[in-house]
């Protein structure tokens, strides 16, 4: 019997590779969507406010008989911390045929380059093919994920980036070469694609500033009672989601505006629904356990490869 394996994460950012897993995420999309049939089982997850500290835990479990994985993931998400990551995350992995545990592996780097993959597999979809103008408003984790997952299905010519903290805007865009901009709007006028990644909890992102016929990948505002997104920009947008009723459940954007879900990401990859790119579309993700089972699963297969001593 193999001994117990703790991946820490600088192994994890080593182990992963993002092209490969941005093939298995988008396949685990589509089988999540297939339903029964697809072989992935995962409820909604849990989510309980520690309201005393004004943080969240999350308890994301999910089997995909596919990639023979079966994990769960514990995440906790603080918006006020500041010398500890706002996000922190601990993936189970378990041995499906015996029920046993086979590794702790870190979730942090893999909460922000699944997520951010997934968006890039939603970008790829749902975008237009010829899209020039990237821009990101917001400028942390998740923010510097993005640009790099969205870099990997689309050339980009021009990346703006806004932040609500100007000084981490700038140190963003300089890392990334981007262009700075002093408002949200500056930043997305003209953008085919935009990516909100913020802790916003009232809309930063209106219906009258986006191009008709560009793509934003919606990532914040995962508690009932948030939205990045303005109601008109959902109500008049065809939008997608990772999962129907995780979204229903927990997506401000989507609880608040009342809006329509049009499909789920993986109805699109399976062909039994369209992608209809030439329209302004959302991507609206509040992040799946799905992602994370073959995020970890291809993290501790990495991992034996490299150590086939322990
Ligand atoms: N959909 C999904 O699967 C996932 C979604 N998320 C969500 O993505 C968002 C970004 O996460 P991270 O980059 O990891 O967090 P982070 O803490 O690294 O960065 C947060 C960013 O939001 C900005 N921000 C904070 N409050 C704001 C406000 N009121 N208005 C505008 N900007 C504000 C900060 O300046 C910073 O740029 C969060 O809402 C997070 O919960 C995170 C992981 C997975
Ligand atoms: O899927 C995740 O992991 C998260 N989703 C929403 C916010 C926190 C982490």
């Amino acid at each position: 019997m193999s001994s117990l394996k703790y991946i820490d994460s600088a192994e994890v950012e080593k182990l992963l590779d993002w092209r490969v897993l941005l093939e298995s995420i988008e396949k685990a999309l589509g089988h999540f969507s297939v339903g029964k049939d697809g072989g992935v089982v995962q409820p909604v997850r849990t989510v309980i406010p520690v309201d005393k500290h004004h943080g969240y835990m999350g308890v994301m479990p999910a089997y995909s008989s596919y990639d023979n994985a079966l994990a769960t993931k514990v995440v906790t998400f603080y918006p006020e911390n500041r010398d500890t990551p706002t996000h922190q995350a601990w993936i189970l992995l378990l041995d499906p045929p015996t029920g046993s545990l086979k590794a702790i592996v870190d979730g942090e780097a893999i909460t922000a380059i699944r997520t951010a993959l997934a968006s890039a597999v939603a970008t790829k979809h749902l975008s237009n093919p010829a899209s020039k103008i990237l821009a990101i408003l917001g400028s942390g984790i998740q923010a510097h994920s993005h640009y790099k997952a969205l870099s990997l299905v689309q050339n980009f010519d021009e990346v703006r980036v806004w932040s609500r903290t100007h000084a981490h805007a700038q140190k963003f865009a300089q890392e990334i070469h981007a262009k700075v901009c002093s408002t949200a709007e500056e930043a997305v006028k003209d953008a085919d694609v935009i990516c909100t990644v913020t802790f916003a909890t009232t809309p930063i992102l209106h219906a009258s500033w986006v191009k008709p016929g560009a793509h934003i990948n919606a990532i914040g505002a995962c508690v009932p009672e948030w939205q990045e997104l303005e109601s008109d920009l959902m109500r008049g947008s065809v939008v997608y989601c990772d999962s129907r009723d995780a979204c229903n459940k927990e997506s401000g954007d989507i609880i608040v505006s009342q809006c329509e879900i049009y499909a789920e990401l993986g109805e699109v990859i399976m062909g039994q629904k369209e992608a209809l790119w030439e329209r302004t579309t959302v991507f609206k993700s509040v992040g799946m356990a799905v992602e994370d089972v073959v995020s970890a699963k291809m993290v501790y297969n990495n991992y034996i490869k490299n150590h086939p001593d322990q």
